[in-house]
């Protein structure tokens, strides 16, 4: 069912212990016809394996333990660490803060530079992860299903309690990446864990964004909105940040714990307002939001001196990536955007539209795109965003007239659309492939019912035998998505 490629680094995906069982219980029993003539014409296999090359150049540069340690200069045996322009002195003085979905490869990589200058640390991953111990770091798993509980609320406590006995001749390596906030909770006095887990959700379920959400979460937090960098004051504090939100405001990524927070309770009120969730708010946070503004020591500048903030990751890194990779392997490549959002189903329409414009001019082309779509599920299937985003483009290709008479002129064409922390929704894909001649008479009604009912990991896992899936495993990182679009010239 599962196309494994080993030659270029994507994983089996078997060995995906995480998955729930229950998922492959509603897979269907029959396989969804093919579409033989079309599927297998000349060019399209390769173009699919250029592809899939460009995505793992992609998901290279940004896998985290590279990112660090690019970011990250030590001579050996050196007593000196350099970061940017700032030197540290290195004597016995290192701590470490780390919380967020792909924080485990950077602790070990951090590690390896300052062990003996490591005094301690504590890094927080969501549960399930692999993590074999490392010295002189408390490993704690938590956050189950991206939500925060009492182990990650035991990580946060810990963290304060480290940052907070720091002095001024210590440094604080704080490592972060998307999951970070679910990672990283500790309430503010006067609003318990779950109350704070029922604003989250009702704003999360009323379509709140990334940014609604992490100014709620910065406000309701004894941690977040620069409360971390705050507390280890006067220890140095260097954040090494993966960006995982659209536009890469250091203020949202994980809720921003060592960056100076520009929000306010105001601004809390309004979002809730806003999203007309007022009756879903506990009544401890909406006293908080309405009282007495919170002391303004976070807006204080001075005390943000001693913190060093890095990004060092994001989809831009990724992109670029892919856009080497596809330069080298002959594609004339251009990078459209890094800041894709909307409706998984709309997107997909429209790139299938920019595919089918170009597959017209028929030349090797490779065009790059990456950010976040968004699904609305309203129906009772399995996919994710990526899947959906590529079963939309697939069905619209089927749909335009266009797509039949470029497909008889021999110019193959495909577009591939993934997560890049390898798993798209409650699925074990990380995207599919989409491309002219995926869908025919024979399956085009099958296709529109999975797409309706947001069902499109169910439909590519059982197209071709799961041949369009994309299936990397958990890549460790996220950069959150990237699209691939690759037209190549005339087959003769
Ligand atoms: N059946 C479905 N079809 C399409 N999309 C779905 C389906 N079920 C869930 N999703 C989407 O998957 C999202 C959750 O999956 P995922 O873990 O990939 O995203 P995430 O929580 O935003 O994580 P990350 O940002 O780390 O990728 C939901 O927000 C929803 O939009
Ligand atoms: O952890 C979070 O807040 C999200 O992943 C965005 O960074």
């Amino acid at each position: 069912m599962v196309h494994i490629s080993s030659s270029i680094g994507f994983k089996v995906i078997a060995n995906c212990g995480y998955l729930p069982g229950a998922l492959f219980s509603v897979l269907p029993r029959h396989a969804v016809a093919r579409c033989y003539s079309q599927s297998c014409h000349d060019g399209l296999g390769t173009l699919k394996e250029n592809a899939k090359q460009i995505l793992t150049a992609a998901l290279q540069a940004v896998a985290p333990e590279t990112l660090v340690q690019r970011a990250i200069r030590r001579s050996a045996c050196s007593q000196y660490l350099h970061v940017g322009d700032a030197t540290y002195p290195l004597q016995k003085n290192v701590y470490i803060a780390a919380f967020g979905k792909g924080v485990y490869p950077m602790a070990k990589a951090v590690t390896s530079i300052v062990h003996d200058h490591l005094v301690d640390g504590i890094v927080s991953v969501p549960a399930g992860s692999s993590t074999p111990a490392l010295s002189n770091l408390q490993i704690i798993q938590g956050g189950r299903k991206n939500l925060p509980d009492s182990n990650s609320m035991m990580a946060a406590d810990s963290i304060m309690k480290m940052a907070n006995s720091l002095g001024q001749h210590d440094i604080l390596l704080v490592l972060m990446t998307g999951g970070g906030s679910a990672l990283f909770p500790l309430p503010v006095h006067g609003v318990t864990l779950d109350e704070k887990l029922q604003a989250i959700k009702a704003i999360a379920n009323a379509g709140g964004d990334i940014f609604q959400l992490n100014t709620i979460r910065k406000n309701l937090s004894a941690c977040k909105g620069g409360k971390l960098a705050l507390a280890a004051n006067p220890a140095k504090v260097i954040s090494f940040i993966v960006s995982d939100v659209i536009g890469d405001n250091l203020e949202i990524i994980a809720s921003g714990p060592t960056v100076k927070d520009s929000s306010s309770h105001k601004d809390c009120l309004t979002i809730i307002k806003n999203l007309s969730i007022d009756k879903k708010i506990p009544t401890s946070v909406l006293n908080l939001f309405s009282g007495k503004t919170c002391s303004d020591i976070a807006k204080n500048k001075q005390t943000f001196n001693n913190v060093q903030n890095v990004l060092i990751g994001s989809n831009k890194v990724a992109i670029h990536a892919a856009f080497e990779k596809a330069s080298q392997l002959g594609f004339d490549a251009t990078i459209h955007s890094t800041t894709v959002c909307g409706e998984a189903k709309d997107v997909g329409k429209t790139y299938c539209q920019m595919l089918l414009e170009n597959q017209r001019l028929c030349r090797k082309v490779c065009i790059l795109s990456g950010g976040e779509t968004t699904v609305r599920v309203e129906g009772s299937g399995v996919g994710g965003r990526n899947q959906e985003f590529a079963l939309s483009a697939s069905v619209q290709m089927f749909e335009s007239k266009l797509a039949s008479n470029l497909t008889d002129k021999k110019c193959p064409a495909v577009l591939l659309s993934a997560g890049t922390d390898g798993q798209d929704g409650p699925t074990p894909a990380a995207g599919a492939f989409a491309y002219p001649g995926q869908l025919c008479d024979n399956n085009i009604n099958t296709a529109r019912h999975h797409l309706a009912n947001n069902d499109s990991y169910t439909f590519f896992s059982t197209l071709n035998n799961g041949d369009d899936l994309i299936v990397t495993g958990l890549t460790n990182t996220n950069v959150m998505d990237i699209q691939i679009m690759l037209i190549d010239e005339p087959t003769t």
